[in-house]
């Protein structure tokens, strides 16, 4: 699935929307909590604590701190949470460490906590966090996501009997097994989730306690084949009624009466009445709009966020401005590249195209020292996840990335993130730029602008809660060498290009002056869909 970042329509309807519901004007301000060491945390199961340990944690961060109190201690899960706290701040291990320490005195296996993510790459990296922790206290995580096998899925996540010889095994029958489910812990993304609600036998989510809607406003600004009524109708407390499956938006294809909570089978909670579904909502930029919040259908909700402001920048992140020449913005580019001497850098452009052409430019500068790739949603998850693994590893310098990288992606050490292209919103600003400055680290993030881009990078700024943006010296004996060699590698772009894309009025290169920055703008909002 292509992923491109579309924030910036929800936020332009958000900010004409100016409403605030009345549960988000008195919110728990996380900046007034304090870290906590593993020692001092209260209730912590020892196993999960060794766990923590192995990972090189030694204490929670604050956040993890306020969900924490709020789950697990007298709050017990009985509010729904949302939460607004910066990118890096440790918003996976706020929800997945309550989640697992409650799941931990489970006697019978199933599947009790769903953690929904808008892409493949993010819900993969959430279930290694999962992993890192469940299968100390005897759990077990699944994925379920798009472009990996529905039988291997199937496998992973339906507990079948075992088989006697000549004894054949009949589907309909696993209602009766105690264990429904081979994972208590799934981790989906939601095409690949309504995939198995509507078609995989003996997928239920009648145990389910825990709901994790992460990178929220992301996946509440498209349906996504409906998944959230469907699962909020499909995990309906029992007293709401008996079986809803003849509500009109339930799809018809979900036939399996085994994914609906019934009222008279009970499976790991006999004798007792199903729980409430607890529900967590999570982003850095989570969403004011109350016509999106009441999709959540939230029980008493409880809002977290940290500081006065509606978005905040990580403690340690610096910003730099670059102010580019007309026309050969690619050598400063190469030149702060340079400058940076080998620090993993990601390089945010707005377009697919953009990224391509820009990545397959840097390597036509021939320097030894700026190994670039290509991560956008324009390659095959395949070659996505390669390029990806090469760059966590070290193995490449520079990843340029169109916006399919900007939320949530957690990559160890990469300390400076450049936008080529200057973001168009706010929120925009904030993923991108926090993929940097995670965990309490410093990162700084630079922004190449032309004269015309200025005032508008001002504004910008400011609805970041960000003033200060001083503009970063490139020392001038870089620049000499990389201009010699600005043109001739221009010249093998176009030839490289040409023969592919020769359809009129194609702009080739990366000449830059107002007018076709205009023009390409518009391209960038066609192809990724922004504004
Ligand atoms: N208590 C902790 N101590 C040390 N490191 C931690 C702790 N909690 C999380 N981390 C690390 O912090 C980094 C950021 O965590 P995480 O990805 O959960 O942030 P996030 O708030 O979800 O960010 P984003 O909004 O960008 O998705 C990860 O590398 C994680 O391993």
């Amino acid at each position: 699935m292509v992923v491109e970042e579309k924030d910036g329509q929800a936020q332009a309807q958000e900010e004409t929307t100016n409403l605030v519901v009345p549960w988000m004007r008195a919110p728990v301000d996380v900046s007034h909590v304090d870290s906590c060491s593993l020692e001092t945390l209260p209730s912590l199961h020892p196993r999960l604590k060794e766990a923590l340990e192995k990972m090189g944690i030694s204490s929670l961060f604050p956040v993890q701190v306020a969900v924490w109190h709020e789950t697990i201690g007298p709050g017990g899960f009985e509010r729904d949470v949302c939460v607004n706290s910066p990118t890096g701040s440790g918003k996976t291990l706020s929800y997945a460490l309550p989640i697992v320490q409650t799941l931990s005195s489970r006697a019978v296996r199933c599947l009790r906590a769903l953690v929904v993510l808008p892409t493949r790459d993010l819900a993969l990296q959430v279930k290694g966090v999962f992993d890192a922790i469940a299968p100390s206290v005897g759990l077990s995580v699944g994925s379920a996501v798009g472009q990996s096998s529905i039988a291997g899925d199937i496998a992973q996540l339906i507990k079948t009997p075992k088989l006697d010889a000549g004894i054949c095994y009949d589907p309909e029958d696993i209602s009766q097994n105690l264990e429904s489910s081979a994972v208590d812990i799934l981790v989906a993304t939601p095409g690949r989730l309504m995939d198995h609600i509507n078609n995989t036998k003996g997928f239920t989510l009648e145990h389910l306690r825990y709901l994790v809607v992460d990178e929220t406003d992301r996946l509440l600004r498209e349906s996504y084949q409906e998944w959230l009524p469907t699962v909020l109708k499909l995990t309906q407390a029992s007293d709401d009624g008996p079986f809803p499956s003849s509500s009109p938006f339930v799809p018809s294809s979900f036939g399996s009466l085994l994914t609906i909570r019934r009222q008279s089978v009970e499976r790991g909670f006999k004798g007792k009445p199903y729980p409430r579904l607890a529900k967590l909502a999570l982003s850095a930029t989570l969403t004011q709009d109350p016509s999106k919040l009441i999709q959540l259908d939230l029980h008493h909700p409880l809002f977290m966020t940290t500081g006065a402001t509606r978005y905040r920048l990580p403690e340690k992140l610096e910003c730099l401005r670059l102010i580019c020449e007309t026309g050969v913005k690619p050598v400063y580019l190469v030149g702060l590249l340079k400058s940076l001497e080998g620090e993993k850098c990601i390089v945010f452009t707005s377009s697919v195209e953009t990224t391509r052409r820009l990545c397959k430019l840097l390597n036509f500068f021939g320097d030894s020292m700026i190994k670039a790739k290509e991560y956008s949603g324009g390659l095959n998850q395949a070659v996505r996840s390669k390029e990806l693994k090469a760059f966590r590893k070290g193995d490449i310098q520079v990843l340029i990335s169109s916006d399919a990288l900007a939320r949530g992606m957690d990559v160890e050490l990469v300390t400076n993130v450049i936008n080529y292209d200057m973001p168009q919103y706010p929120k925009t600003f904030i993923h991108r730029a926090g993929r940097t400055a995670r965990a309490g680290r410093a990162g700084r993030c630079f922004t190449l602008l032309g004269d015309h881009e200025v005032r508008r990078f001002s504004n910008l700024l400011k609805k970041v809660g960000n003033a200060s943006c001083p503009i970063y010296p490139i020392p001038p004996d870089l620049f000499g060498p990389v201009r010699a060699i600005y043109e001739p590698a221009l010249a093998k772009l176009k030839e490289s290009v040409e023969p592919i894309a020769p359809k009129r009025g194609r702009q080739v290169g990366f000449k830059h002056n107002s007018k076709t920055t205009n023009s390409q703008t518009k391209r960038n909002k066609a192809t990724s869909g922004q504004a």
